[in-house]
């Protein structure tokens, strides 16, 4: 697909990614090479200047009620991503909500079982449903988000630096649980990361973009460990080592 910004010079040019249930696939490149603005589009806030997103091999709009419901987003902040005047279970329901989900009769049952099965998943006590964002820690907050996005059993996560935000040791814990996820569900998964570490860890395929344009794909460990393009040789070689112990 291509995409640009109106009156502005082309952002996307001839961008083909594909994600298959239980695989993740990671989306690299520095800084201005589009990956969020390929994300906005996989989630329907724009739309692409030409090409098309397909979903199980239909041309299907993200904003197709079937879409929405199979493909999820999680973003990097889960400070600015959950609102703190909700209760955590008002925000993990949302989806459902939006989504239309909750039948008429027994709606309130359904939604508390639905929450309780999602907060279990990412691994936090059945009473974190009742507190407050604040409340959590930034690990914590990011499980919630994580909750939120598989409440209404999707198919495919967009996760937009879902751990860039954390500490290394809280990082590698929720790289665990997406890891989980993606094996116990069948769950695929599309991350954008400038982190290749966590590129590494949890996708089995990577594709590189520069400048909007995809230059290199393929299995992560071949991609990663013997990069063709000058450009992944570049993301590589800039990752920071720290120095020898004397
Ligand atoms: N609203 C806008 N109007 C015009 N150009 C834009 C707009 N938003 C983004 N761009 C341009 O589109 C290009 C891609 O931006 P994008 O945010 O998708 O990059 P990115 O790879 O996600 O970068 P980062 O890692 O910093 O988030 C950049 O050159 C940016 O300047």
């Amino acid at each position: 697909m291509g995409f640009a910004h109106r009156g502005g010079p082309p952002v996307l040019t001839d961008v083909s990614v594909s994600v298959d249930a239980g695989e993740s696939v990671a989306l690299v490149g520095e800084s201005g090479a589009g990956k969020s603005t390929l994300v906005r589009l996989l989630l329907g806030l724009g739309r692409p200047g030409s090409g098309r997103i397909l979903f199980e091999g239909a041309g299907l709009s993200p904003r197709d009620q079937r879409f929405r419901r199979a493909v999820q987003p999680v973003f990097q902040d889960p400070y600015s991503s959950l609102d703190p005047r909700q209760r955590v279970d008002r925000i993990v329901s949302e989806p459902l909500r939006s989504l239309g989900l909750l039948p008429g009769r027994a709606r309130r049952a359904e939604r508390e079982h639905r929450v309780a099965e999602a907060l279990h998943a990412v691994g936090l006590p059945g009473e974190a449903a009742r507190r407050y964002p604040h409340e959590f820690s930034g690990g914590q907050r990011q499980r919630i988000a994580i909750a939120r996005a598989i409440v209404c059993r999707p198919r495919i996560l967009l996760a937009d630096e879902p751990v860039s935000a954390l500490d290394v040791s809280t990082r590698v814990r929720l790289i665990d649980l997406l890891a989980r996820l993606r094996e116990e569900h069948g769950l695929g998964m599309l991350v954008v990361s400038h982190d290749l570490a966590v590129v590494a860890a949890l996708c089995r395929r990577v594709a590189v973009l520069e400048r909007g344009r995809i230059v290199e794909q393929g299995d992560t460990a071949a991609v990663l460990g013997s990069p063709r393009h000058p450009y992944t040789r570049r993301l590589v070689a800039g990752v920071p080592r720290l120095p020898p112990r004397a």
